[in-house]
């Protein structure tokens, strides 16, 4: 029992960290709805009686405890008449009207609310997620979870109320079933809750399935997404009808879950009216024949029971609505507990512009138990352009994400302009930093909107554009498009080459305002004479940013004024290139190698 409450507070509390007082004014109305409901019923007795003969209804005990309701009438000045009994219960059902329509309206209104609600926070949550937990997330259940899911959690919500709504209903009639004959409610509704057990397991079975259908959901999301990613690869190897096999046997487990879902769904349906009417006619039977009850008032009774009873039909339905959907409810709990108990460390010192130097001050970094980033020091002046080199898996990419703070060292210290990393508000650093990645990151839309990021296209702003393009060694190719900067990049850049998406995206990083140019192999899909553009090109950069450079072509850090010579996680050798010509055997060993 404690369990059953825990679950259902649960939910509800869900529901009420988004909704708050929202909740109780749904409830309100719909209590509202059946106590005019109730009322508008009760008085048919006085009005059939009022059509038999002319005995005054208030005498009469037909209606058993609800009777104070033709007596308050008479007493407020309103004698009942055929007339104005049918004008009350007109008068009630109007009004029952107005308010299903006021609760209609709030419904919906209250259930877009909880989606954007939900929507808003995990987008909140996602961007500040720390880098560090992304990279071990399942992208698939990340998308699932922001589109499928959250619809299912708005049927969730949608079906949660309506049955505790009914359940407001089932109470207000039982008790107005009560009023008028007790011993009759009782039997019936001691009758409906023990045919409640029998739907328990159904309920469990339902509850079950709703978590395996999430888990699957996510899986088939997640291989879609790769499927979608890797579709040049899969189709040119003609491996995409082995994987379109696995997509298909989750799309046929996924149908299996559901079908199962509908059948527990179709069987409760099936079992509720019979079962229902089975209680109904014992207590009926009962009633006369032990009790020679009055059938007036065993009518009366009935007809709020009926009531009782089809509320509670829908509730049930309801419920298992809501059951069916619930894995999906703890699934969106699980998810943004988990962005937010995993929010990257944030500071408030806002950094506006980077003045004098970085420092790494003993830095490690380990991944998992193992040490990756091996005690470095490391001072990075203002407007220094520094390369950093080493053969795979020495540690450049997790050096480079520590200096952006994505990644927090586990031990040392990170200084930029003397201010530890972790006291400033890492978006405003980040702000400062033009990233350059390996992968060019290339979104669905203008070439003008991928390098100005959704700028306003303002003369300004289109002479700023130009400029970055003529850097990044990219105005050719843009006038040389019919559309020119209006023209649309494909998916991913899908319509354009590995080179010029690289220019791209080294435009995009041109075009912002930044102290740092941090570039991963910025150049590695170039050819040689593109390359040799750029690689002037950010030579012109030089000394007008801080620039830190992933190479792995040596022939790109000739110019760097530092050279970092990275091996298992430690400073193997530092200097410029003729420095390291002359100290490190690795260095020359390196150079070497790539002559050759
Ligand atoms: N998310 C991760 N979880 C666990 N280990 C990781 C993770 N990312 C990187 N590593 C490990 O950390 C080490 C350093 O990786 P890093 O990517 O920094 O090397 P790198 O020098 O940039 O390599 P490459 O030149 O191949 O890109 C490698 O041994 C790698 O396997």
């Amino acid at each position: 029992m404690k369990k059953i409450l825990k679950n259902y507070f649960n939910y509800f509390l869900y529901f009420y960290r988004y909704l708050r007082y929202r909740i109780f004014v749904s409830f309100s109305l719909s209590f509202i709805k059946g106590v005019l409901d109730g009322f508008g019923l009760a008085m048919f007795i006085p009005l059939l009686k009022l059509s038999s003969s002319s005995q005054n209804v208030s005498e009469s005990s037909e209606m058993g405890n609800l009777s104070f309701l033709p007596e308050f009438l008479e007493k407020i000045g309103i004698s009942l008449t055929i007339t104005t009994a049918l004008l009350i219960i007109l008068s009630f059902f109007c009004l029952k009207g107005v308010i299903t329509f006021i609760e209609g309206i709030m419904r919906v209104k209250y259930q877009q609310l909880f989606i954007r609600e939900i929507r808003l926070t995990n987008i909140q949550l996602l961007n500040s997620y720390s880098f560090s937990e992304f990279v071990k997330s399942d992208a698939g259940k990340i998308q699932n979870t922001f589109s499928a899911e959250v619809n299912r959690v708005a049927m969730a919500y949608g079906s949660y109320f309506k049955s505790i709504e009914y359940g407001v209903l089932v109470l207000v009639y039982v008790s107005f079933a009560f009023a008028s004959n007790t011993e009759f409610a009782l039997i019936v509704a001691v009758g409906g809750v023990l045919t409640n057990f029998i739907f328990k397991w159904l309920f469990r079975k339902t509850k079950m399935l709703s978590r395996k259908y999430t888990n699957r959901a996510h899986n088939f999301q997640s291989l879609l997404i790769q499927h979608v990613a890797n579709f040049k690869y899969l189709k040119a190897s003609g491996l995409n009808y082995f994987y379109g096999n696995k997509l298909k046997n989750n799309i046929n487990q996924l149908e299996e879950i559901q079908r199962n879902l509908g059948v527990v769904d179709a069987t409760l349906m099936a079992l509720r009216e019979p079962l229902t009417i089975l209680v109904v006619v014992i207590a009926i039977l009962f009633q006369v024949n032990y009790y020679n009850a009055d059938i007036g008032l065993i009518i009366l009774s009935l007809i709020f029971l009926y009531r009782a009873l089809t509320f509670l039909m829908a509730m049930q339905e309801n419920w298992n609505k809501f059951l069916s959907v619930s894995g999906s409810m703890e699934n969106m709990t699980e998810f943004t507990s988990e962005l937010r108990n995993n929010k990257e460390k944030n500071g408030i010192v806002k950094f506006e512009t980077f003045e004098n130097k970085i420092s790494l001050e003993n830095i490690y970094f380990k991944y998992n138990n193992t040490t990756v980033i091996d005690g470095i020091d490391l001072n990075i002046s203002k407007n220094e352009t520094i390369a950093i080199i080493g053969e795979s898996g020495s540690g450049k990419s997790t050096l480079m994400n520590i200096l952006s703070g994505l990644l927090i060292p586990s031990n040392g210290q990170l200084l930029i302009d003397g201010i530890d990393i972790s006291e400033l508000d890492i978006n405003s650093y980040r702000k400062r930093i033009g990233y350059i990645a390996q992968e060019a990151p290339i979104f669905n839309d203008t070439i003008f909107n991928n390098v100005t990021f959704w700028s306003e296209k303002s003369s300004d702003n289109l002479q700023k554009f130009h400029e970055a393009i003529r850097k990044a060694s990219l105005s050719e190719f843009v006038n040389s498009l019919d559309d020119k900067e209006d023209e649309y990049l494909g998916n991913n850049g899908i319509n354009i080459s590995g080179g010029q998406k690289q220019r791209l995206s080294i435009a995009r990083e041109l075009y912002k305002d930044v102290d740092f140019l941090f570039m991963d192999e910025a150049t590695s899909a170039l050819d040689g004479e593109t390359e040799a553009a750029i690689q002037s090109n950010i030579d012109l950069l030089k000394g007008r940013y801080t620039i830190l450079m992933i190479a792995h072509r040596l022939s790109t850090i000739k110019n760097a004024d530092k050279i970092i010579l990275l091996k298992n996680g430690k400073i193997e050798a530092f200097g410029t290139f003729e420095e390291l010509l002359k100290t490190s055997p690795t260095f020359v060993r390196m150079i070497k190698l790539q002559e050759f």
